[in-house]
């Protein structure tokens, strides 16, 4: 048996960026040469790509957890270290992204559509690339960036040319499995279907794949059994194939009505109207099937349908009808114009880059997000007192000390930069961030220190921000 998984979930973890290097260059007779630590190689990207030779997403269903590779960390000499390499991931044509709370990240459609699952980390500069005006020595260099790690759920919208559609029990799974060689479960009890079958039928030199697709009932649209399961894997075939049970033994149904109202699902789901359709009636091994199926072919004609009577078990009319869906296909497939471009879908940007809010909560830390001060925060090696200083500066040249004052925060305030459960978090003090390993002063009140006078505080403090914008307007290496 064919197992067709189309829901999965991916644990996507990108590489690290590799840490910079802090060195100084040697030379006889020249003890110190200047700095030349190199920069922290890129970690890997985790990249989903659609390859259309890829038709399940079972492989991710056996091995969800993915890496890429890390940055290597930069060294002496200047030399860089190398790139982590990109993780590229197949995915059938049609797959689409989610996260966990079920909001659309992407829709690949196309040969080639990609979508970066999780980004690479950045390498930290070594204290070659932080060496400035003011710096001309830094000893520290900055951290590689942990990767990003994300899970994302995988679903696939069937991109089958063929799609049966049908009540429950009308034998869509059993033609899937003699017009092709797909395998679908097939069983006596309404239902047997829950995820969709992919089969790829050859007539002539035409080759198409035909979806086998949960039963629809009435209220389908409306979400009633599978109902919008099962409709979203129609929304991309071209052909929509009728299939009619004329051997129901329910009293109350007969072929004509059921088309009736599967019609109407489709109608009230709407978008398909275009989609040329043809009648399959099936069952005629069943003598009664036979009669019916006579009987009413006349009327399916008269509206218009090209009908195809078969039997799924015993083999009949099969030929027929997977040639006619052939003409139709390859029709379809000459209207259009062109193959459709390869579209690149790029991640939305999750915050503003160069916004950052500050926040007092109920416990009176102040808190900090924004993606450039969280990740100057996890660049930081907090054991070396340098990077640390130029961390503060970063922080103040960006204004959050500034607004730090502004929603009423004072000297000895916590502050915590960065989400609730990945944060790291100071005691404040103006111009001056200590680090976290530098919270030994407890006891002290610094709300017992007399106060500069606000005037000259902004006066001191602008004093040196004018330095820091100095040594920035020379040198931004982002
Ligand atoms: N006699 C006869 N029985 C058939 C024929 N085609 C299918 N059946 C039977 O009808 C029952 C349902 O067939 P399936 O192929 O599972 O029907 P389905 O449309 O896929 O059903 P769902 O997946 O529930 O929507 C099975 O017991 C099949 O053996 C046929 O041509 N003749
Ligand atoms: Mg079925």
């Amino acid at each position: 048996m064919t197992t067709f998984v189309d829901r999965v979930e991916l644990h996507a973890a990108a590489g690290n960026g590799g840490h910079g290097c802090a060195s100084v260059h040697r030379e006889k007779f020249k003890p110190l040469g200047g700095p030349d630590g190199g920069n922290g190689g890129r970690g890997g990207d985790v990249i989903l790509v659609v390859d259309q030779s890829v038709t399940t997403l079972l492989e991710y269903h056996h091995s969800p957890h993915r890496k890429a590779t890390n940055g290597q960390p930069g060294a002496g000499d200047n030399r860089s270290g190398k790139d982590g390499q990109d993780l590229v991931l197949p995915v059938p044509d049609g797959t689409v992204v989610l996260d966990k709370e079920g909001n659309v990240l992407a829709d690949l459609v196309g040969q080639g559509t990609t979508f970066i699952a999780g980004q690479g980390g950045r390498g930290g500069l070594g204290n070659a690339a932080l060496a400035s005006a003011r710096r001309k020595a830094p000893g520290f260099a900055l951290l590689g960036e942990p990767g990003e790690s994300r899970d994302v759920v995988m679903e696939l919208k069937t991109v089958a040319d063929v799609a049966l559609v049908g009540y429950p029990s009308a034998g869509k799974s059993s033609l899937i499995s003699v017009l092709s060689a797909a395998k679908p479960k097939i069983a006596d009890y309404p239902f047997t279907t829950l995820v969709p079958n992919l089969g790829v039928v050859t007539a002539g030199s035409t080759v198409y794949t035909i979806a086998d697709v949960p039963g629809l009932i009435p209220g389908a649209s409306q979400g009633k059994g599978l109902g919008l399961e099962f409709l979203r894997h129609v929304e991309r075939c071209s052909v929509l194939v009728h299939v009619l049970d004329t051997a129901t033994l329910e009293s109350d149904r007969d072929p004509v009505s059921d088309l009736d109202v599967i019609e109407a699902e489709l109608r009230q789901y709407g978008g398909l109207d275009d989609r040329p359709r043809l009648v399959v009636l099936n069952k005629i091994d069943i003598p009664d099937g036979q009669d019916l199926a006579e009987m009413i072919r006349p009327e399916l004609e008269d509206r218009g349908y090209q009908v195809f009577e078969v039997s799924a078990i015993a083999r009949t009319g099969l030929k027929e009808l997977s040639f006619a869906l052939a003409g139709i296909i390859a029709e379809a497939r000459a209207a259009k114009p062109t193959e459709e471009a390869t579209r690149i879908v790029i991640r939305p940007k999750a915050v503003d880059d160069a916004g950052f809010t500050v926040n007092q909560e109920e416990d009176g830390i102040f808190r900090v997000r924004g993606e450039k001060p969280e990740r100057w925060v996890r660049q930081t090696d907090f054991n070396n007192d340098e990077a640390v200083g130029y961390l503060a500066d970063r922080l103040s040249r960006l204004g959050v000390e500034d607004q730090l004052m502004k929603a009423g925060a004072r000297a000895g305030d916590g502050v915590a930069i960065g989400p609730e459960e990945n944060a790291v978090v100071f005691d404040w003090e103006p111009t001056m961030m200590a680090g976290a390993e530098m919270l030994g002063r407890r006891g002290e009140d610094h709300r017992l220190e007399a106060p500069r006078p606000a005037a000259q505080r902004r006066r001191d403090r602008d004093a040196e921000r004018d330095d820091v914008q100095k040594e920035y307007d020379e040198f931004d290496p982002f």
